[in-house]
C-alpha cells in the first residue's frame, strides 16, 4: 500500500514527480516522461500554469478548438470551444452554418441577480429576532461600503437582504438571503467577501442588542456561502424559419421534420431519463466554451441542472414549437458567467478566447453560451430524428480509434475512404485495420 505522506505540499515539483514515480509506478521513466514532456518550454508560462491550482505536476490538454458561422443578434462570431468529445464541435459548426441562412439566433439576457446566503441559528423569540433584522437591515449593507465602492460604481452591489425564517424545515435554522449585482464578474468572492462580513455585523449587532435575552445573543453562524442556484440570472436564446424551411428529404417532409422535433423535445419534457441525456448534449456546447472562456463549468452545471428540475421534476432546458407555419426552437438557462476575475485575464488561451468574442462583457457572453446550447441541441436531435446519432458522431470519432492502432497516415487515408460509405463501428474499424496489416 502507498504510504501516508506528510508535508506532500511543501515539496518542489521535482520531488512530488520522485515520489509518484517511487510509489505509484516503480520508478518507471516512461512515466516521468509522460508528465514532463507535457511541459510547456517556456518557463515562465510553465510557473503560470503551476500556479493555477496546488500540487501542479503536469499540464492536462484540451483541444482549444473553434466553431464558425454563429450568426448572434445580426453579429456574426466564430465560437472558441474546449472538449474532449469528438462530433460536438462539427455539430455546433454544422447548426451554425444551417441557421445563419435562416436569420441567424437571437438571444437576451432576461436578468442577472446572484444569490448568497448566510445560514445562522437563533434560538429564542421570532418577532424579536424579526425586529432585530429590521433594526439593523441598512447596518449590514453600510458594513460591506468598503467591498461593494468599486461594484457599487460598475451598476452592481448589494441588492437586498432579506430574513428567512427555515425554522420549520430545521429547529432553530434561519437565514440572511442576500441578493447581488456583479455586472462583468461571475461574483463568487465578491458575494463571499460580503456574506462573512455580514455574518461579523450580525453576531457584533445582536450582542449589543438590548432585547435579545442572554440566550438570544447566542446566534451561532453555521456557514456564509453564494449559491450557485441563479434562477435570476437568466438568458433566452432562440432560432426560427418558416417550416418549409427546415430540412425535408424524400422520407422525411419539413412538416413531418417539424413535428418529429417537437415531439422529441417533448419527450424530453416529459421523460427524466430523455431529459438528462438532452440536457447533456445542451451542455456540450454550453461547457465547451465555459472552458473556453475561463469560467466555472462546474457552477454553471449545478445551476442550469437545479434549474431543469425547478417544476419538481427534472425537464428539458429548451422548447419547441409550430406557430402560424414558423417553426421556433428556444432555450431558457441560468448563466452566471464572468469576462473578469477567476482566470479570464490570466490563462493566454482564454484571453485570446475572449478576444475572438471580441471581448465581450458578462451579458454578451451568457448570450453566445446559450446559443451554443441551442446549436448544440439543434444538431443532436437533427441526428437523432434523422440518421440517428452514430452516423455523424463515429464519423468523427473514427479518427480517435484509428489513432488508438496507432495507424499510418497510408492506413488512415484508405480506411476514410472505406468509412465514406460504410457505417463506422468500433468493431469495423478493428476489421479493417487488421485486413489491411494482414
Ligand atoms: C457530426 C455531424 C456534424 C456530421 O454531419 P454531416 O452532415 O455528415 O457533415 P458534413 O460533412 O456534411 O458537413 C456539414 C457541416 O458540418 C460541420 N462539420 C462536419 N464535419 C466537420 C469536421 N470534421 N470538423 C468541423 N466541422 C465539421 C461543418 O460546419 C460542415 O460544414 P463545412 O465546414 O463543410 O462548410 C452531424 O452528424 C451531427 O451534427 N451530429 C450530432 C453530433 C453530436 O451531437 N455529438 C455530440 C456527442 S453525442 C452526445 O454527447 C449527446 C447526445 C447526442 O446524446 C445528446 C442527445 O441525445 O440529445
Ligand atoms: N461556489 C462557487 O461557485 C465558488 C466559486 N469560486 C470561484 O470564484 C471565481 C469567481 O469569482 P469572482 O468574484 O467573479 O472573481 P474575482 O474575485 O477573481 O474577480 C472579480 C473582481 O473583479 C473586479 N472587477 C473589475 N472589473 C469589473 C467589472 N467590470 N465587473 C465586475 N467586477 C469587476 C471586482 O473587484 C470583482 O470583485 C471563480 O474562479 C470561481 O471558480 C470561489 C468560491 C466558490
Amino acid at each position: 500500500m502507498t504510504p501516508v505522506v506528510s508535508g506532500f505540499s511543501k515539496l518542489s515539483k521535482a520531488d512530488k514527480i520522485k515520489w509518484i514515480a517511487e510509489y505509484h509506478f516503480n520508478n518507471d521513466v516512461n512515466a516521468i516522461d509522460t508528465l514532463t514532456k507535457y511541459w510547456n518550454s517556456n518557463e515562465k508560462l510553465q510557473k503560470l500554469h503551476d500556479e493555477f491550482t496546488e500540487n501542479t505536476i503536469s499540464n492536462y490538454y484540451l483541444p482549444f478548438s473553434v466553431a464558425p458561422n454563429f450568426l448572434i443578434n445580426g453579429e456574426r462570431y466564430t465560437l472558441p470551444m474546449t472538449i474532449e468529445e469528438s462530433s460536438v464541435v462539427a455539430a455546433a459548426s454544422k447548426a451554425a452554418k444551417f441557421w445563419q441562412t435562416r436569420g441567424g439566433f437571437r438571444a437576451e439576457v432576461i436578468s442577472t441577480t446572484k444569490v448568497g446566503q448566510v445560514h445562522f441559528t437563533y434560538a429564542g423569540n421570532v418577532e424579536k429576532l424579526e425586529h432585530f433584522f429590521s433594526t439593523i437591515n441598512k447596518k449590514l449593507i453600510n458594513s460591506v461600503a468598503h467591498i461593494t465602492k468599486n461594484m457599487e460604481k460598475r451598476g452592481g452591489g448589494v441588492k437586498k437582504i432579506e430574513l428567512r425564517n427555515k425554522s420549520t424545515d430545521i429547529d432553530n435554522y434561519y437565514q440572511l438571503h442576500c441578493t447581488f449585482e456583479t455586472a462583468d464578474a461571475m461574483g463568487a468572492n465578491f458575494i463571499n467577501s460580503c456574506l462573512e462580513q455580514f455574518a461579523k455585523t450580525l453576531l457584533s449587532e445582536a450582542q449589543s442588542y438590548s432585547e435579545f435575552n442572554d440566550d438570544e445573543k447566542e446566534i451561532e453562524i453555521i456557514m456564509s456561502i453564494l449559491s450557485n442556484y441563479v434562477p435570476q440570472c437568466i438568458v433566452r436564446a432562440s432560432v426560427s424559419c418558416p417550416v418549409s424551411e427546415l430540412p425535408n428529404t424524400s422520407k422525411l417532409s419539413s412538416l413531418h421534420y417539424a413535428k418529429k422535433f417537437i415531439r422529441a423535445v417533448r419527450i424530453a419534457e416529459v421523460e427524466p431519463y430523455r431529459a438528462v441525456t438532452h440536457n447533456k448534449g445542451i451542455m456540450n456546447g454550453i461547457d465547451a466554451v465555459v472552458l473556453a472562456t475561463g469560467n466555472d463549468f462546474r457552477a454553471i452545471e449545478a445551476g442550469a441542472h437545479a434549474y431543469a428540475s425547478r417544476k419538481g421534476s427534472y425537464a428539458s432546458l429548451t422548447a419547441a414549437t409550430i406557430k402560424d407555419d414558423v417553426f421556433t426552437f428556444s432555450i431558457e438557462i441560468p448563466l452566471a458567467l464572468g469576462t473578469v476575475g477567476g482566470l479570464t485575464n490570466l490563462h493566454p488561451l482564454v484571453k485570446l478566447a475572449l478576444q475572438l468574442l471580441g471581448s465581450p462583457n458578462a451579458k454578451k457572453l451568457m448570450e453566445i453560451t446559450a446559443v451554443a446550447g441551442l446549436a448544440q441541441n439543434f444538431a443532436a436531435i437533427n441526428s437523432l430524428i434523422t440518421t440517428g446519432i452514430q452516423q455523424g458522431h463515429m464519423k468523427m470519432h473514427l479518427m480517435n480509434i484509428l489513432n488508438q492502432f496507432e495507424a499510418t497516415k497510408s492506413e488512415k487515408e484508405q480506411l476514410i475512404e472505406y468509412f465514406k460509405t460504410n457505417t463506422v463501428t468500433h468493431s469495423d474499424v478493428v476489421t479493417q485495420i487488421e485486413r489491411l496489416r494482414n
